[in-house]
């Protein structure tokens, strides 16, 4: 039976303005998505470092338009398009906005401020946060003590919260935030390899940095509607229509080939530098 989120599912991230799917991925795939993000070149070439507060690195690489590699089936699949159209509101087609490996390693990995991820977007000119959501699929295991993904549950009914510069990162503001934590209840997000995250874009959330001798890799993907352009960015695969693929496509392909330099629009080293 192929996967689909269940009506009490889809509640549930409306409430809480996340959803934990655990084993989203067999065991099998995960293995495949870790040896490329290890081995990948065109991955390596385009990582930079992200710096926090206190100076230490996160490291990542982005691309926005995903293509015939393992992580560009896993963005594209059936099971993940279809559970992010059931969560986002409106029904126009789904849109890949862009997608990030999270290299966080053992002892250098840097924290992430408290944020929202519409508190950057709608500075993109996108007007609608129901319509966008991030997902995060752990490629090694996320725990307190290497820095996993902590959200404040049901804080994306706030609405967007202002946001200010902290270091090399934009933070919301740290007033609201502390409200937030008097009101709501701080969840920390512990994750097996292949076990997914969906979270909302007005969902508040911070991670600490990684102090432990095991690394925290992700994958997170950021999805968008056709129907809710950028006016201020020009970011054509966030209103570009997914082509969708069967869901083995991932576990059949023939991982050798890697990502395709070239073929895939990464964000440069140069304008990530640019940018923060
Ligand atoms: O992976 C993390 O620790 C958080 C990253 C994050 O929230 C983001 O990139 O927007
Ligand atoms: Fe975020």
């Amino acid at each position: 039976m192929a996967f689909t989120l269940t009506d009490e599912q889809v509640g549930s991230f409306r409430e809480n303005g996340y959803l934990i799917i655990r084993r989203f991925l067999e065991p099998e795939e995960v293995a495949k998505l870790h040896r490329v993000a290890l081995a990948d070149e065109a991955i390596r070439k385009n990582s930079f470092d992200l710096n926090d507060q206190a100076g230490k690195k996160t490291k990542l690489a982005l691309w926005f338009t995903p293509g015939q590699d393992v992580y560009g089936l896993l963005t594209r699949s059936e099971r993940m398009v279809d559970s992010v159209h059931k969560l986002l509101d409106g029904n126009a087609p789904v849109c890949h906005f862009h997608s990030k490996l999270m290299q966080k390693e053992p002892r250098v990995g840097g924290a992430w401020e408290w944020h929202q991820d519409y508190g950057y977007w709608y500075k993109n000119g996108y007007l609608f946060p129901d319509q966008m959501i991030s997902v995060m699929v752990a490629i090694t295991e996320a725990t307190k003590e290497n820095g996993c993904l902590q959200v404040i549950k049901k804080s994306h009914k706030m609405g967007r919260v202002e946001h200010g510069f902290a270091g090399e990162q934009v933070g919301a503001s740290m007033q609201y935030v502390e409200f937030a934590l008097k009101t709501m209840e701080l969840v920390y997000v512990e994750l097996k390899p292949g076990d997914l995250l969906f979270f909302h874009s007005n969902i508040l959330h911070r991670s600490e940095a990684n102090l432990s001798d095991s690394p925290r890799w992700s994958l997170i993907s950021a999805y968008n509607r056709q129907s809710n352009p950028p006016y201020i960015t020009d970011t054509p695969s966030s209103i570009t229509p997914l082509q969708t693929v069967p869901d083995e496509a991932l576990f059949l392909h023939d991982e050798a080939g890697g990502i395709l330099e070239g073929n895939t629009d990464f964000l440069s080293v140069e304008d990530a530098k640019a940018k923060s």
